[in-house]
């Protein structure tokens, strides 16, 4: 099984992180947290105006994840072999760095910091990375309408606040995934190869591994 009991799947907008977590529930005797943006009544309005609805989508997001993670991750579960996520709190600071003005992201950082001490960081984060234009198709695919107009320089503005978390990462493993235009969903061989890769077990740090041929 996994060496791990708390693994999150981590990825730009897109990337394939839900359908994933999903298969492995499906699969896997596993305790499945997924994001609940459906939740968020400001994010069409976020994509319309960025920087008018930038904080009051942030401060959201951050107070239902922490509502969410409170009651999944404070607790031990016995029901169930490991926890999976298809985010990390984190996330929440990522987007925000990029989102927020200076002034504001200072005090969203503060508060952050303090919500986070209090859940415990992921056994291994996995990150899925695909380029912008596959990153595109995927979303012009599943079609949410208010999802229409993201920028490929807004996805790499994501991709990038990522990569500088990254770096200094050195108490829990990262495991980056070169996927590109790979299909897990509908190939089975890739979605078994991407698990064999979560068997594995990471120093804490840096890796990354390419599924591309
Ligand atoms: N902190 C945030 N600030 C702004 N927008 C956010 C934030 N977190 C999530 N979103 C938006 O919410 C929507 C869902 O995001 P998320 O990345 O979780 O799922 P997804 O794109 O469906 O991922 P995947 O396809 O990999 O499952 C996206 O439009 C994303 O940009």
């Amino acid at each position: 099984m996994f060496p791990y009991n708390y693994i999150t799947i981590e990825g730009n907008i897109g990337s394939g992180k839900t359908s994933f977590c999903k298969m492995m529930h499906e699969e896997y005797s596993c305790r499945l947290i997924l994001e609940q943006f459906d939740d968020n009544p400001f994010l069409p309005f976020f994509y319309e105006d960025m920087n008018r609805f930038a904080l009051t989508v942030e401060l959201f997001f951050m107070t239902e994840r922490m509502k969410q993670l409170q009651k999944h991750l404070l607790y031990q579960d016995l029901f169930h072999d490991f926890t999976l996520a298809d985010y990390t709190f984190v996330k929440t600071l990522l987007f925000a760095r990029k989102n927020l003005a200076d002034d504001e992201y200072r005090i969203f950082q503060k508060l952050f910091n303090t919500l986070n001490n209090s859940f415990p960081n992921p056994d291994l984060l996995v990150y899925f990375h695909r380029s912008v234009d596959i990153l595109q198709k995927n979303i012009s695919k599943r079609g949410r309408e208010y999802e229409k107009n993201i920028s490929d320089e807004y996805l790499l503005k994501i991709q990038n606040s990522y990569f500088e978390y990254f770096r200094n990462i050195l108490t829990f493993p990262v495991l980056i995934i070169d996927l590109n235009d790979i299909d897990f969903v509908a190939n089975k061989k890739n979605y078994e190869h991407i698990k064999n890769l979560l068997k594995k077990e990471y120093l804490p740090g840096v890796h990354r591994i390419s599924l591309i041929l």
